[in-house]
């Protein structure tokens, strides 16, 4: 007659030995003996896997990760696969395993949602023009006026007419680029709007003139993207005194805040638009239609 043999936590051969010799199986207590029961065969599952099981697999990660690092766990996996190998099968075995997939703590994930939360508050916060009857509701008026010296259609407009009234190449070769730009820019925020798809903030109104469908996504703000892009262009082609040059960078800077302030926009939509309008310029830069481009497309002198 074969004696019981001990377990071995981790062991696949352990299940099988288990459920025989210390399993209390029916077999051995009913007729004295033990039997070996196939070791290729799957070991009969535990009739109610262990509630305890079933909470770590749903819990969140970093509930998991809590609870694998106050430790009891640790202290009573000792006892736990003891006892599972005596009352239960596998399941327990693979604790170890299922704690290393929970403590995988991605820095980024964690600065990430760290990040957005603080990005929400405080955009929430700062948005004190975002209805008449907020705290700085008076000064609604005059945020949108700066909105609307920042929308796409006045400066397309405005690009469109310095071209048709420039009478020097040079000219009508940046207004040219400067209406490029103003498309480039148009198309990218929206490939960008569509991708991510973030919701404007919850304290928006969505009172504003001419927009396109993807403009009820927030991220990242074509304002922002625009008055930097634009701010970079005027800077680089216009000839400006020291003061409006000032008052040019001034511009783009509230105009972004602006976005903030009326509650369009979360303070991360505004700061990557400024960024990528900044960036957006480079590739104006890179895409630059010449004097030659210029007569081809728009049969000038
Ligand atoms: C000629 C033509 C099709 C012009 C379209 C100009 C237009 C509708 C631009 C949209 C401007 C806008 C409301 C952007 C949204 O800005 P956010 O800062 O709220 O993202």
């Amino acid at each position: 007659m074969p004696s019981p043999k001990p377990v071995r936590a981790g062991s696949a051969r352990s299940s099988g030995v288990s459920g025989v010799g210390g399993g209390s199986s029916s077999s051995s207590s009913s007729s004295g003996r033990y039997e070996f029961m196939s070791l290729t065969r799957t070991p009969p599952l535990s009739p109610s896997p262990s509630p305890h099981l079933l909470q770590r697999q749903g819990s969140d990660p970093t509930t998991a990760r809590l609870r694998v690092s106050e430790s009891p766990s640790r202290r009573r996996r000792g006892s736990a696969s003891s006892n599972a190998s005596t009352s239960s099968t596998g399941g327990a075995q693979q604790l170890p395993e299922e704690d290393c997939m929970h403590l995988n703590p991605s820095i980024i994930s964690v600065a990430l949602s760290s990040l957005l939360a603080v990005d929400l508050w405080l955009s929430k916060r700062l948005g004190v023009c975002a209805y008449e009857e907020a705290s700085w509701g008076s000064a609604r008026p005059l945020m949108k006026l700066v909105e609307v010296s920042g929308h796409g259609i006045p400066w397309l407009i405005g690009a469109a007419y310095c071209l048709y009234k420039s009478d020097s190449a040079a000219g009508q070769e940046v207004m040219l680029n400067l209406l490029m730009a103003l498309v480039l820019d148009l198309v990218l925020v929206g490939i960008v709007k569509a991708v991510v798809r973030r919701r404007r903030p919850a304290h928006n109104r969505m009172d504003m003139f001419a927009t396109f469908s993807v403009d009820r996504y927030s991220f990242p703000s074509g304002h922002a993207t625009r008055a930097a892009m634009c701010a970079r262009f005027l800077l680089a082609h216009l000839v400006l005194a020291a003061p409006l040059r000032v008052l040019v960078m001034l511009w783009a800077v509230i105009v972004g805040l602006s976005r903030v302030l009326l509650g369009r926009h979360n303070v991360t939509d505004v700061a990557f638009g400024l960024l990528m309008g900044y960036c957006q310029y480079n590739l104006v830069e890179a895409l630059w239609l010449s004097p030659a481009m210029l007569q081809n497309m728009v049969g000038l002198e």
